[in-house]
């Protein structure tokens, strides 16, 4: 019996929450094409060849609101699987308080502010209600979403939490 083996292919995301300064607010932006399209989300995209994962996530938050950060703190890292795709999207997840610049609608993305407590979900990623909470309590950590085909249903996550951002790299989930 020949046992056929899923080789994953790991591709690199950033992901940005921008903040207000009592972290009340936060900025999303509606995206206006390609993946995701449709959905409200937080400002990131693919790291590009020869940039750091912190240059790539301030770039694409330059490049999709115009918004310039100073401080990016690390939060997590996000991992999705879609069934029959051997790529899994690694998101790096950054949050900052600190931007500058004046916000823009781009080609991407329509940005606009919402009150924490009041998200909407209905137009989200459906990973989003279940990682927030972590999120918005201050906690680091790690999670791998599985998802099918659709890009909508979610078969099953795990998850572990890190006391710091260092930590963060050597978590094995599987284990
Ligand atoms: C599957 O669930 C997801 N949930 C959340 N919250 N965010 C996700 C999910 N899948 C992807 N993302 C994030 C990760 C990135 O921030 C974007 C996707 O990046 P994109 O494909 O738009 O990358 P770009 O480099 O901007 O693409 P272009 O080539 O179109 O410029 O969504």
């Amino acid at each position: 019996m020949v046992e056929i083996v899923e080789q994953e292919l790991h591709k690199l995301y950033t992901l940005v929450y921008v903040l207000n300064k009592d972290k009340t607010k936060i900025l999303l932006g509606l995206k206006k094409r390609g993946f995701g399209k449709g959905r409200w989300n937080g400002f990131g995209g693919k790291v590009e060849k020869g940039e750091t994962i912190e240059q790539g996530a301030l770039r694409e938050l330059k490049e999709e609101s115009n918004l310039d950060a100073k401080n990016l703190e690390k939060k997590g890292v996000i991992y999705f699987k879609f069934e029959g795709d051997p790529v899994i999207m690694d998101v790096h997840l950054y949050t900052t308080t600190d931007v500058s610049g004046d916000l823009i609608e781009t080609d991407e993305m329509l940005p606009k502010w919402y009150n924490v407590s009041d998200l909407p979900y209905s137009s989200m990623w459906p990973d989003d209600p279940i990682w927030h909470p972590w999120f918005f309590e201050g906690k680091i950590f790690t999670v791998k979403f599985f998802f099918k085909a659709d890009l909508e249903t979610i078969t099953g996550y795990k998850h572990k939490f890190a006391s710091s951002v260092s930590e963060l790299d050597a978590i094995n989930l599987d284990s």
